[in-house]
């Protein structure tokens, strides 16, 4: 099946031209002026939209057993939500992210296993939240980095001060604090900037790249900023959550209301917070976005009605991640079109090895493609929206901008408001280890990491007296 994408502006990250884009197969087969459209092929007119790599969201939990519960999208929902967005890959297609949430010789020689081509893993994620359940120590944390920097294997973190967030939680639930509040309240967010800023030392001694998830204040962000400015290598993620909303749900009267917006890190109970975070993406101190998507019901969330610590943890984004970076980015003057394909897709797409056969619209890539409206309006909300959960954090925003057509490996699976799917059509993308958009310094900053020896004056005179006797030895043998 072939089909022509007609008089669209052609958008990559480093580029954008007045292109059309011809697809056979699933694959981009030309990009150019004026292409004709070969016989049976299905033309669609892009005129005034912007023809883009489809997104790619770098931090989903689909189906997470999490906190007893299971997260209400699993692979099916969450992916429809995502193409109706226009996010093509996470998902849809897909490529996994392993946990480590302990520490042994077992699962570092099964970490060894898994980046094997046949299993295609090549980042794994660690936790310095969720005493108790994901949390590993620092020491564990560190050899875990020291493995996965041998493999090639990208080291993703999870940066909150577990250890303190606990003690602070057990408090003020003690003084009666048993609401949402108590949330962000046991989560001050130089927990999370101090964590950050441990991972990001670890990892640096550890000479091992990092991606640190969802950044979600100005502290870790600053963090990351300043080990980058040292060298180390880091990535930054923000989420469609922290830049699109803030904290105050927390304190809000309407108990369900809050515990709706119950995520770790929290939302940000400083106002400004979302604009600095995309201030940081625009400036490059950040560099790509994702959406920690974990959704789960209100009836799930009620399970904490009476302790905090029982909300189930985690928010929507997936579908709207798109939407509200487009319009709190570009809409904003605060990005261009070519950032705005860098940060929801491209980057992605190189971190994780899988680039130019995603994040990007040229010959030879997988025609992932979505065709944006950057014009029209559209109102977020849980009525129309395709995710399993029976609400939406963004509920009611107004955003200019949104994907009126998704196109996933040569398909088109969402147009004129319609999802076109089929349970099962999204495929398992390999990622290989070794990444060189990651790893490339490695070896070198190795080297510059070696140990250096002092051969100190008694150590050189021991050395010479045992070297006189080897030879003496020797010297008796052979007589
Ligand atoms: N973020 C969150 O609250 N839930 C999902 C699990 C995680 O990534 O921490
Ligand atoms: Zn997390
Ligand atoms: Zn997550």
């Amino acid at each position: 099946m072939s089909i022509l994408i007609k008089n669209g502006t052609v958008v990559n990250e480093d580029g954008m031209h007045k292109e059309d884009v011809l697809i056979n197969d699933g694959i981009i087969v030309a990009v150019g002026k004026n292409l004709d459209a070969p016989e049976n092929c299905r033309v669609v007119d892009a005129t005034g939209k912007l023809v883009m790599p489809g997104g790619i969201d770098p931090h989903t939990h689909m189906q997470l057993p999490f906190m007893g519960e299971v997260a209400v999208d699993d692979f099916y929902s969450g992916t429809r939500a995502a193409l109706a967005g226009g996010t093509t890959m996470v998902c849809c297609d897909y490529a996994l992210s392993m946990a480590i949430t302990t520490w042994n010789d077992k699962i570092r020689d099964e970490m060894t296993e898994v980046t094997k081509p046949e299993y295609g893993i090549n980042s794994f994620k660690f936790f310095l939240a969720y005493s108790g359940m994901f949390m590993v120590r620092d020491e564990e944390f560190y050899q875990g980095m020291m493995h996965c920097s041998k493999i090639g294997a990208l080291a993703r973190v999870h940066a909150e001060n577990g250890s303190v967030i606990a003690e602070k939680a057990k408090a003020l639930l003690a003084q009666g604090v048993t609401g949402p509040e108590g949330h962000t309240q046991s989560r001050p967010e130089e927990l999370e900037a101090e964590a950050t800023n441990r991972a990001c030392v670890m990892a640096s001694q550890a000479n091992c790249p990092l991606y640190v998830v969802h950044v979600m204040s100005k502290g870790a962000a600053r963090a990351i900023s300043y080990h980058r400015s040292k060298g180390a290598i880091i990535f930054g993620e923000p989420i469609a959550a922290g830049l699109g909303t803030d904290g105050h749900h927390y304190y809000d009267k309407d108990w369900l209301h809050a515990a709706r917006y119950v995520m770790s890190p929290p939302l940000s109970r400083d106002k400004s917070t979302p604009e600095a975070l995309m201030d940081l993406l625009a400036a490059g101190e950040l560099h790509l976005t994702a959406t920690d998507n974990c959704t789960f019901n209100c009836h799930q969330k009620e399970l904490g009605r009476s302790d905090f610590t029982k909300i189930p943890n985690g928010v929507n984004g997936v579908e709207d991640r798109m939407a509200v970076v487009w319009h709190k980015g570009v809409n904003a003057g605060k990005i261009d079109p070519m950032r705005f394909v860098q940060i929801t897709s491209s980057t992605a797409a190189k971190i994780f090895n899988l680039y130019p056969r995603k994040g990007r619209i040229a010959v030879g890539s997988d025609a992932d493609i979505v065709i944006w409206n950057p014009t029209d309006m559209k109102i977020i909300s849980k009525n129309t929206h395709h995710h399993a959960c029976d609400f939406n954090i963004f509920e009611g925003m107004e955003v200019r901008g949104f994907a009126e057509t998704t196109i996933s490996r040569g398909k088109v699976v969402w147009e004129n408001n319609e999802l076109h799917v089929e349970a099962g059509a999204g495929k398992f993308i390999p990622a290989e280890p070794f990444c060189p958009y990651v790893f490339s310094s490695v070896p070198q900053r190795a080297k510059m990491m070696a140990p250096r020896m002092v051969v100190r004056e008694h150590e050189r005179v021991a050395e010479i007296t045992m070297n006189q006797e080897i030879r003496a030895q020797n010297q008796e043998m052979s007589t």
